[in-house]
């Protein structure tokens, strides 16, 4: 028999993509056709942009580094108001902080804090991509992006919480698109609609993926339904063009 070649897929390695893979991870005929890697969303989106993988939960900030890119699904990584995991996170209020240092696994949210810090809080100050176990080093008046699951812990040892997709709601008044499923080239029909019914499986069944992922530092009820949007809506897509928009004008875009 002939083994048809496997589509690779990328996925975001944090709690809140849990949801999603539930039902990838149960679908027989869908996990016959893939294989399924799961890294932190900056090797994501190098992955899609180099090719190694055919679609990824990638950050969208990846967007215009691609030839070509398709969003295939309707689900997505979003927010409507706080994300509770994306946040600025300092000892001092944002006007006083001196330094910024950006987190080395996300693309998105260092670019929206980017955007944030000139045309939202109007500051200025010194902004680095950060190295590992940099979260040691937020604090005085250094400051630092933190996503995903560290980003929930983070949320017990700072005295300030900038959340940046509050901060963009009151901004742009839209909601903001953190990661999309993108694939660099056209995949079958049959593969997206197989795909798609997977990826709300896990969404109907939320208590079920709580109790299969222990966790401790933040409400995971919480997170999936009032944090975490999954819906790829109209609005969202307009705010997702928004942030595309502020890119493409940035001098200097982290991706
Ligand atoms: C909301 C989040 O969104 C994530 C943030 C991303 C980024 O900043 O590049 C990419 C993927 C998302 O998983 C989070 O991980 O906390």
């Amino acid at each position: 028999m002939i083994e048809l070649k496997k589509i690779k897929v990328g996925a975001v390695s944090y709690l809140n993509t849990k949801p999603l893979l539930y039902g990838i991870k149960r679908s027989p005929a869908l996990m016959q056709m893939i294989d399924l890697i799961e890294d932190y969303p900056a090797n994501i989106a190098a992955r899609l942009a180099a090719g190694t993988i055919d679609i990824g939960l990638a950050p969208v900030a990846v967007i215009p580094k691609l030839n070509e890119w398709h969003i295939v699904s309707d689900y997505c990584i979003s927010a409507e108001n706080d994300v509770a995991s994306v946040c600025l996170f300092s000892d001092v209020a944002v006007d006083k902080i001196e330094k910024v240092l950006l987190d080395y696994q996300s693309r998105t949210s260092v670019n929206l804090c980017k955007i944030l810090l000139k045309h939202y809080w109007h500051i200025n100050p010194v902004q680095e991509e950060a190295k590992e176990h940099y979260i040691n080093a937020i604090k005085g008046t250094t400051a630092g992006v933190v996503i995903g699951d560290r980003a929930l812990k983070q949320r017990a040892n700072s005295a300030y919480i900038y959340d940046l997709a509050g901060a963009w709601k009151n901004m742009t008044g839209l909601p903001f698109v953190f990661a999309a499923w993108i694939a660099n080239s056209q995949l079958p029909q049959d593969f997206i609609t197989l795909f798609n019914e997977a990826n709300a499986l896990g969404l109907q069944h939320l208590d079920e993926v709580i109790a299969e992922n222990p966790y401790t530092a933040y409400d995971l009820h919480t997170y999936y339904t009032a944090n975490i949007s999954y819906t790829l809506t109209a609005q969202k897509i307009e705010g997702m063009n928004r942030f595309l928009d502020y890119l493409r004008t940035a001098s200097a875009a982290l991706v």
